[in-house]
């Protein structure tokens, strides 16, 4: 009795310790039937109870988890037990893997032996695993090295990356400490950021120089993250970098091509930018000057010429040591492009010292070279300039100075140095701002064109319109062409507002005879845009666009002076313009030299009497008589005559007395936009006066 209860207790316990297993359990016979089994977890069966109990496993289980079962039952069979063996299978809710572990159930009853099997749940280790062993995967393997610190730097873990990268091996620096990298370039300031920032924020990064085991420096882009543990505290420090040096190399061969001039190793034109701003900045601070010279060769293109390309090469290389050579330290010496060198000289009390230097590099230049077994001589023009000066200026407009200089340098005979003149430069500065100021105003389609109407005063018709250019400025409002156009007089961007005049007139032709009003345009034409050798084709080009435009639509308006300028070239622009369709008419006539001889071969078609002499005609006799003699002159000379500033009934009615006919001026309309040209006209009637004037014979209007 007491053994039966001693055997039930045993039971009872052990039914206990088999519920409290998280594990399966099977009692599988030899021929692998499922006998029994235990277990509290069924999300873990392969099938229910009822299916597999009675059943072979190799008809529950995949075949991969059944070969694993049988294996282990073999091998339990063999030696008595069998441990360790894994098999996943895919249960709803994933893959889980199992542990195996198999022993022979000492059986009494007899018949095929019994085995218990043991299958543990081990999804969660074998996940860890997967992680651990990809982990330990990019550690090796990953192209960055990898370096594991202890908290005071101390190395106790790198990867192949590391190896490959420092060329130490890893047990040459395992327990060492990582400052044996260390190139020495960064300073304490540097280490002691990088700690503040990893034990602060828990990271830095960075480009750093470190030296490899051989010695040779090299790049690195450095990661580093702080490893703490549950308490906080800094347990270790993984550093992640990658090499690049290759890069390094690159940046720095790019900032020479973008700072050197590769054919004399000088500074370029950007470096010399900076070298000056540097300079002028630290003069500036000092009190003290800095010169700069710009220097170009004179004639250097038949250097080029007679000798090749190459030994040109050479001798621009040759000048720039010579150059260099005349140079103290602290100056800069760069290479523009061309023929052209620059120096900047620093560190001066008085700007006269140095011009003995400026001589000497003439004098250098002028040494004969010899290259190739050939001896050079070639000569060099500078030109010199200064600062500080009285008004503040910049390194570009110093630079600017001393090209002008230099320029001067040339047209006084080359071969010399020409100092920059600041107060003449003070003069042409608000100049040069206006130039700019206008050049914009051009691209924001800031000017606009204004008609001023040409009638017969005596029939009443409209001979035409003059298109006058004013600035709509956004601050200063309309302004007239007096106001801004002497400034551009002499210079290229005369000719692109010229051009833009004649186009913006001609489409506003096209908008007049799209509503049945054909009326003639003249434009003026500057000088410097007449004398373009060009002149001619771009006109033709211009007027290609307007394909329904008639001979005589179009009219130039020219100089009397800007005429005579040029006479031969001016004749003949003028005789091809005919060509085209356009006829030229002499503005503001009696108001330069006009001689007999000269409006005898000028062939234009009109002359436009300035209105000065009409102006003042009423009352002052002598303009009378001037004007007379032009309206003679013109008569005699087969030419038409337009008088400028008829301001009132009465000029109109003595010049139509005169003989003069066509007028221009306030008292017959003053300039208005285009569009207000077609009201103008239906409302425009000439004055009765002027209709019932009778002219006067030639004779009359001359005595
Ligand atoms: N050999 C060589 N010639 C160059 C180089 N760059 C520009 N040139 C030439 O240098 C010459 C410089 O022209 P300029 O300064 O206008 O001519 P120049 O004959 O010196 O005339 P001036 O300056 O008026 O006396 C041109 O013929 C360019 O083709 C270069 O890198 N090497």
């Amino acid at each position: 009795m007491q053994a039966q209860a001693a055997l039930s207790h045993a039971n009872n316990k052990l039914q206990a310790t088999l519920g409290a297993l998280p594990d399966l359990m099977f009692e599988v016979s030899l021929d692998g039937r499922i006998h029994q089994y235990q277990s509290h977890r069924s999300d873990l069966l392969a099938a229910p109870p009822e299916l597999f109990l009675g059943k072979c496993f190799a008809d529950i289980l995949p075949p991969q988890a059944s070969a694993v079962c049988q294996q282990a039952m073999d091998e339990a069979g063999r030696k008595g037990f069998s441990a360790g063996l894994r098999y996943a299978l895919d249960l709803p809710q994933g893959e889980c893997w199992f542990d195996l572990s198999v022993a022979p159930l000492a059986s009494s009853v007899g018949g095929a032996p019994h085995f218990i099997f043991i299958a543990r749940d081990i999804t969660e280790r074998k996940r860890a695993e997967k992680q651990l062993e990809l982990a330990g995967l990019v550690f090796q393997h990953a192209r960055e090295g990898i370096m594991v610190s202890d908290p005071d730097g101390v190395l106790v873990d790198v990867n192949e990356a590391f190896c490959r990268i420092t060329g130490y091996s890893r047990s040459e620096v395992l327990g060492k400490n990582a400052r044996l990298l260390s190139s020495g370039r960064q300073g304490k300031e540097f280490y002691r950021l990088m700690w503040t920032s990893l034990l602060q924020a828990g990271y830095w990064s960075g480009e750093v120089w470190n030296r490899r085991k051989d010695g040779e420096e090299y790049a690195e882009l450095l990661t580093i993250s702080t490893v703490r543990n549950d308490q906080g505290q800094v347990v270790q420090h993984v550093a992640l970098f990658s090499d690049i040096t290759p890069l390094k190399r690159y940046q720095l061969e790019l900032e020479s091509i973008a700072h050197f001039d590769a054919l004399t190793g000088l500074p370029n034109r950007l470096l010399l930018s900076d070298r000056l701003q540097q300079a002028m900045a630290q003069a500036a601070r000092r009190g003290q000057k800095v010169m700069v010279a710009y220097l170009d060769l004179d004639g250097f293109k038949s250097v080029n010429d007679q000798y090749g390309h190459a030994v040109g090469d050479r001798l621009l290389v040759a000048l720039g040591h010579r150059l260099q050579d005349h140079l103290r330290d602290g100056d800069t010496l760069a290479r523009l492009g061309g023929d052209e060198f620059v120096a900047i000289l620093v560190d001066l009390e008085e700007s006269e010292t140095v011009l003995p230097l400026i001589a000497g590099l003439i004098a250098a230049t002028a040494e004969p070279f010899h290259i190739d077994g050939l001896t050079l001589r070639i000569s060099a023009s500078v030109g010199v300039t200064s600062y500080p000066q009285s008004a503040e200026l910049d390194a570009d407009q110093l630079l600017r100075q001393a090209d002008q200089a230099m320029y001067q340098a040339k047209l006084a005979g080359k071969n010399r140095y020409h100092v920059f003149d600041t107060q003449r430069d003070s003069d042409m500065r608000g100049h040069f701002e206006s130039l700019e100021r206008m050049r914009q105003a051009l691209c924001r389609k800031e000017f606009v064109l204004h008609y001023q109407p040409k009638v017969n005063m005596r029939s009443g018709q409209l001979i035409g319109v003059e298109a006058l250019i004013r600035w709509q400025h956004p601050e200063r409002g309309l302004m007239p062409p007096l106001s801004f156009l002497p400034a551009i007089e002499e210079h290229q961007l005369s000719i692109d507002v010229g051009e833009w005049v004649m186009d913006a007139a001609l489409a506003q032709q096209g908008r007049w005879r799209s509503v049945g009003l054909h009326i003639p345009v003249s434009v003026n034409v500057g000088a410097l845009q007449l004398q373009q050798p060009d002149f001619v084709q771009r006109l033709q080009a211009l007027l290609q666009r307007y394909p329904d435009l008639r001979p005589g639509d179009l009219q130039f308006e020219i100089l009397e002076t800007s005429a005579l300028q040029e006479m031969q070239q001016v004749t003949a622009v003028i005789g091809a313009c005919k060509a085209l369709g356009v006829d030229f008419a002499l503005d503001d006539f009696g108001t330069g030299y006009s001689s007999l001889t000269y409006l005898r071969q000028l062939p234009v078609h009109i002359l436009k009497i300035d209105q000065s002499f009409v102006r003042d005609m009423l009352q002052n006799t002598e303009d009378q008589a001037i004007l007379r003699g032009v309206l003679g002159l013109a008569r005699s000379f087969g030419r038409e005559v337009i008088a400028e500033g008829v301001e009132t009934q009465a000029h109109g009615a003595l010049l139509l007395q005169m003989g003069c006919e066509a007028a221009q001026g306030y008292g017959i309309a003053r300039p208005m936009i285009g569009d207000a040209i077609p009201d103008w006209l239906q409302r425009w009637n000439s004055h009765p006066q002027w209709l019932e004037s009778v002219p006067q014979t030639l004779q009359e209007s001359l005595a």
